[in-house]
C-alpha cells in the first residue's frame, strides 16, 4: 500500500511536470539528425548514360527543373529546356552547356496554351526529334486561405500544372505513338497531392489530377513503350517555391524540425532520383509515385509521433503509470 502511495504520488508529480514540459517546450529534435544525412552531391549514374538520348524538361530554367537539366546533361543528354521567360531559359542554358560541353536548347512555351505547346513541340522536334525523356515539372504555386481565392488564382495554378502537364503529355505522347517511339515520362508533384492541404488547394487539387493522370496513363500506354513516373518531393529550397510558399522565412525552421532526416532536401538529390527513373536502369518502373521528402509526410501523419519529444527520465514515469493501471 505504502509503495503504491509512493509511486502514484511520484507518478502525479512526473505527469504534471510531463503536461508541464510539452506546454512549454519548443524543443527541436530532428535538427542535429542532419549530421547522420548529408547530401551526396555527386552525380550517381554512370557517364554516358544518357548518351544519344534527348531529355525535354518543362520548367528547366529554373530551380529543380534546372537541377535535372544540369544531370542529364552532365550524363551525356541532349536537353531541351521550356517555360515563359525566354532570357532565363537562355541564360540556364548557356551556363550549363558550359558546364558539360553538351547542347542545351531552349524553346518558350506557356504551358496553359494548347496551340503554343503544339508549336513548341514542332520546335522541340526540329531542333533535336522527338525527346527520349520528358520531365513536366513547371508549376505554378503561392499559400493563400482559400476563401480569399478568386476563380482566376484558382484557374492560373490548375492551368499551369494540370492542364500544362496534360497538354505537354497528350502532344508529345501522340507524335511518339505515331512514330513508334517509346520514352519515359516523369511529373514532379507533392507530398501533399495525397494528403490535400489547406492554403495549396488549388496546387493540391491539381498535382492529385497529375498523379491520376500519370497512373491512368502508365497502365494505358505500357504498350506504346511509354514509362510513366513521379517524384512526390518535399521541401527544397529554391526561390520560386520559398518566396511564393514562406514569403517570411519564417516557417523553415518549423519544417526542419518535423523532417525525421533534419534537413531540407538538395536540388541535385532529387536531380539523382529523377535521372534513375529516367534512365533504362529503372525499365522496369511504370505507374510508380515516390515520395522524396526525409520522412515529413510520415512524420507529420502520426499521431502519436509527437513522443518523440518524452525524454527517457519521462518515459519512467509514463510507463509506471501505465503499467500501474494493471488489473483495473
Ligand atoms: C507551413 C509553411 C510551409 C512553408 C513552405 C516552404 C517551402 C516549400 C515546401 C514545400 C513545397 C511544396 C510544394 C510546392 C509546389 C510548387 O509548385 S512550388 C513552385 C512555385 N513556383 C511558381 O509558382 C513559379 C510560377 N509562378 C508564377 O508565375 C505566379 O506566382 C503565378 C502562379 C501567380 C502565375 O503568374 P501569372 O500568370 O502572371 O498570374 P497573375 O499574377 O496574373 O495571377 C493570376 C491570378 O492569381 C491571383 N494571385 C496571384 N498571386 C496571388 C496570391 N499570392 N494570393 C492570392 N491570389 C493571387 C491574381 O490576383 C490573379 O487573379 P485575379 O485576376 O486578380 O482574379
Ligand atoms: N521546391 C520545393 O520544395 C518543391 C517543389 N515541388 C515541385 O517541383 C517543381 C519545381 O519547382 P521549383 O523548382 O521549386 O520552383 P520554380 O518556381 O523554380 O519552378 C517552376 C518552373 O515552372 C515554370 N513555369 C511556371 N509557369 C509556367 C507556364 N505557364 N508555362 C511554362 N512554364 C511555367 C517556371 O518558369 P517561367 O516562369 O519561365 O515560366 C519555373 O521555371 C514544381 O513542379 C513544384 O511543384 C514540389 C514540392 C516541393
Amino acid at each position: 500500500m505504502a509503495t503504491s502511495g509512493l509511486l502514484r504520488r511520484s507518478v502525479f508529480r512526473g505527469f504534471s511536470s510531463l503536461k508541464t514540459w510539452f506546454r512549454c517546450s519548443a524543443v527541436q529534435f530532428s535538427s542535429a539528425q542532419s549530421g547522420f544525412f548529408p547530401p551526396a552531391e555527386g552525380i550517381m549514374l554512370p557517364v554516358g548514360a544518357f548518351h544519344n538520348r534527348v531529355a525535354f524538361i518543362t520548367g528547366g530554367g529554373t530551380g529543380l527543373g534546372r537541377a535535372m537539366t544540369a544531370t542529364l546533361s552532365q550524363l551525356g543528354a541532349q536537353c531541351v529546356i521550356a517555360s515563359r521567360k525566354l532570357d532565363v531559359l537562355q541564360q540556364t542554358a548557356e551556363e550549363i552547356s558550359s558546364q558539360t560541353g553538351n547542347k542545351v536548347h531552349v524553346v518558350q512555351c506557356d504551358v496553359r496554351d494548347p496551340q503554343a505547346v503544339s508549336r513548341c513541340v514542332d520546335q522541340l522536334e526540329s531542333l533535336t526529334g522527338l525527346p527520349d525523356v520528358i520531365i513536366n515539372n513547371a508549376a505554378g504555386n503561392f499559400v493563400c486561405p482559400s476563401e480569399r481565392l478568386s476563380p482566376n488564382a484558382w484557374k492560373s495554378i490548375t492551368d499551369i500544372v494540370l492542364n500544362g502537364t496534360a497538354f505537354v503529355t497528350l502532344e508529345l505522347g501522340k507524335r511518339l505513338i505515331q512514330s513508334q517511339k517509346g520514352a519515359s515520362f516523369l511529373a514532379i508533384t507533392t507530398i501533399y497531392a495525397e494528403s490535400g492541404s489547406g492554403f495549396v488547394a488549388p496546387s493540391a487539387s491539381a498535382k492529385a489530377g497529375v498523379e491520376a493522370l500519370y497512373k491512368s496513363l502508365a497502365a494505358e500506354w505500357g504498350r506504346y513503350g511509354h514509362r510513366f513516373n513521379i517524384i512526390q518531393p518535399g521541401p527544397i529550397r529554391t526561390k520560386g517555391a520559398f518566396s511564393r510558399l514562406d514569403p517570411t522565412g519564417s516557417f523553415e525552421k518549423a519544417m526542419i524540425d518535423r523532417i525525421p532526416v533534419g534537413r531540407l532536401g538538395k536540388p541535385v538529390e532529387i536531380a539523382n532520383l529523377a535521372a534513375y527513373l529516367s534512365s533504362d536502369f529503372a525499365s522496369w518502373m511504370s505507374g510508380a509515385i515516390i515520395r522524396f521528402d526525409g520522412g515529413e509526410y510520415v512524420s507529420m501523419a502520426g499521431e502519436f509521433n509527437d513522443l518523440r519529444r518524452v525524454t527517457p527520465e519521462q518515459w519512467k514515469v509514463m510507463e509506471a503509470m501505465i503499467r500501474s493501471t494493471k488489473g483495473s
